[in-house]
């Protein structure tokens, strides 16, 4: 199997996110955490662009011992000076030097002709060779290049001393077919090509970072670079977590293998989202927050029958705890059954399906269900089919800062009457308790009143919980709906319904004895 080397540059080129800013100390707790990762090299960053930088890649080198640490020059002899500065400290002083090749970087960045950067990149890498022990020339804007220049120029820096070439694809702009053949290319007319290792780094403007840089090691690449989350320059760049995820799933396919710890790969990717501040987006594919989350319900009941069904990764591979089916409107009943179970509410079999379809109405309106939800949900049903006696059908209050608000309840009560009543109050809750009272025939004194929401969120649902006094009992009810003035009708009647359940059970063992 082809050994793959990880080359992590989260700290130089993941740097050059717009916004990123990492300091010494994020730096170095990054770098650590990347050497748990187990990547192979490290770009500690760009030793000549600022004391800072020369700085951390100074401590990093000096830090990191189970990875080989490397810092980026132009091809410029007081780069290049700055990052031996810097790294000449560490196990294995290694250099990442490189100049552009294609024609508009030649033209119109560089102004240089071909005879130029031939010759500045070869004066470059000699004066580097004699310095450290690994010299890796890249090409930039190598997929922009014409192919002969750049097997001519990779030829003439191998005899510099280069010993890794990269063929970056820097703007983003290469196919998965194109970027492929030019290593195919290179393999097949740079007569020195077998002494050094060939490299990958790929940029993700057009989303195919991950696509290019598996293609590149189809055609001979050993060696890739990337960051983690793909953080980087304008779009970013390939993620190294997608690509030796893929490697290990697909290595019937590739052949391949990497030395990552994968188990690592989530608390790297959550250390470098949370020093960064680059939020890794939900869906983002390894990594994501729904990564290992089933929504819909067939899904969930291929899952809960044989997770293979629509899991090729386990979460666990990459150090994520478990999946997770998400109750929602989605939802079939095997997920939402499963759920109770899990839970512990024992609902018999006959029961889940009218408590199905209260839950389907309610996911209807929530983004998504949580367990509360669910424990509320459960202990309402119950509550209300024991001691159901009168029903709330409908409510409609009307309320405005200038005028007195009124209540319209109907109920149905015993026999299945339909009672109808309106009435009005200081305030919403006064007018439909008072509504209320009026239709359920008898005095009411309300003792306690509380609100509580489940869950959080805009659309988290409404819990009320009420301590009322009717027919010389006292007695407390719990109502649960998503609009506030639904649930305190609820708890309301619940209490209602309670005291003539209680009243039903006693009165006539107290008359018998
Ligand atoms: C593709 C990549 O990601 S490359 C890495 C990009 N990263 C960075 O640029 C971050 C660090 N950079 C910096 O801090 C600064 O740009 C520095 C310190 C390197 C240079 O700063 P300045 O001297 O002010 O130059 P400035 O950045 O404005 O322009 C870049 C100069 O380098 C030249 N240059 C660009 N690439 C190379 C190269 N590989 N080799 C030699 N010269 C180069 C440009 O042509 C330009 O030269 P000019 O001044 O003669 O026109
Ligand atoms: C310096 C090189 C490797 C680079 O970052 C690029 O070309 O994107």
């Amino acid at each position: 199997m082809q050994q793959i080397n990880i080359f992590d540059t989260t700290l130089r080129d993941g740097e050059q996110s717009a916004g990123v800013n990492l300091n010494f100390s994020e730096k170095l707790e990054i770098a650590r955490q990347l050497e748990r990762l187990n990547v192979n090299i490290i770009e500690a960053g760009f030793p000549a662009a600022s004391k800072g930088d020369f700085g951390s890649v100074k401590s990093i080198a000096e830090t990191v011992k189970n990875a080989s640490v490397t810092g980026l020059a132009r091809a410029v002899l007081s780069d290049i000076d700055a990052a031996w500065d810097s790294l000449k400290g560490g196990a294995e002083p290694r250099l990442h030097t490189f100049l552009a090749t294609s024609p508009i970087h030649r033209d119109y960045k560089l102004k240089m002709t071909k005879e130029q950067v031939v010759e500045t990149a070869v004066n470059t890498v000699k004066y580097a060779a004699e310095r450290f022990s690994i010299v890796q020339w890249s090409a930039e804007d190598a997929s922009r290049t014409e192919l002969p220049f750049l097997a001519e120029i990779v030829e003439k820096v191998i005899q510099a001393g280069a010993r890794v070439i990269n063929i970056p694809d820097t703007v983003g702009y290469a196919t998965p077919k194109e970027y492929g053949e030019i290593f195919k290319y290179l393999k097949n007319n740079v007569p020195s090509i077998d002494k050094v290792a060939l490299s990958a780094h790929c940029h993700d403007d057009l989303g195919m970072a991950t696509a290019n840089s598996l293609a590149a090691i189809e055609n001979g690449a050993t060696q890739i670079e990337g960051t983690i989350n793909g953080i980087g320059e304008r779009a970013g760049n390939a993620a190294l977590e997608e690509i030796a995820v893929a490697l290990h799933i697909r290595k019937d396919f590739y052949n391949a293998q990497t030395t990552l710890n994968l188990g690592e790969i989530s608390r790297t990717s959550s250390l470098v989202s949370k020093l960064s501040g680059m939020p890794v987006p939900a869906n983002k594919a390894v990594i994501g927050a729904n990564a290992y989350a089933h929504e819909s319900g067939i899904h969930q009941d291929g899952v809960l029958k044989e997770v293979t069904t629509y899991e090729i990764i386990s979460p666990q591979l990459v150090g994520v705890q478990s999946n997770s089916l998400v109750l929602g409107k989605h939802s079939g009943r095997h997920a939402f059954k499963n759920r109770l179970d899990e839970l512990g509410l024992d609902v018999a079999d006959e029961d889940i399906k009218p408590l199905f379809t209260v839950f389907k109405d309610l996911a209807d309106r929530k983004k998504e269900m949580t367990d509360e939800d669910l424990v509320a949900l459960v202990l309402e049903e119950k509550l209300s089919k024991e001691q159901r006696f009168y029903e709330l059908i409908q409510i409609q209050i009307q309320y405005g800062t200038n005028q007195v608000p009124t209540a319209t309840v109907t109920l149905s009560g015993s026999d299945n009457q339909v009672i109808q009543e309106a009435g009005t109050g200081a305030g919403s809750i006064e007018a439909l308790y008072n509504t209320l009272e009026a239709s359920v025939n008898g005095e009411i004194s309300l003792l306690d009143y509380r609100i509580q929401s489940v869950g959080a969120g805009r659309d988290a649902l409404a819990q009320v919980f009420v301590k009322l006094a009717y027919q010389g009992v006292e007695t407390s009810g719990r109502g649960l709906a998503q609009d506030v003035l639904e649930a305190s009708a609820k708890a309301y009647l619940n209490a209602v319904n309670r005291v003539i359940y209680m009243k039903e059970k006693t009165e006539p063992a107290m008359q018998n004895s």
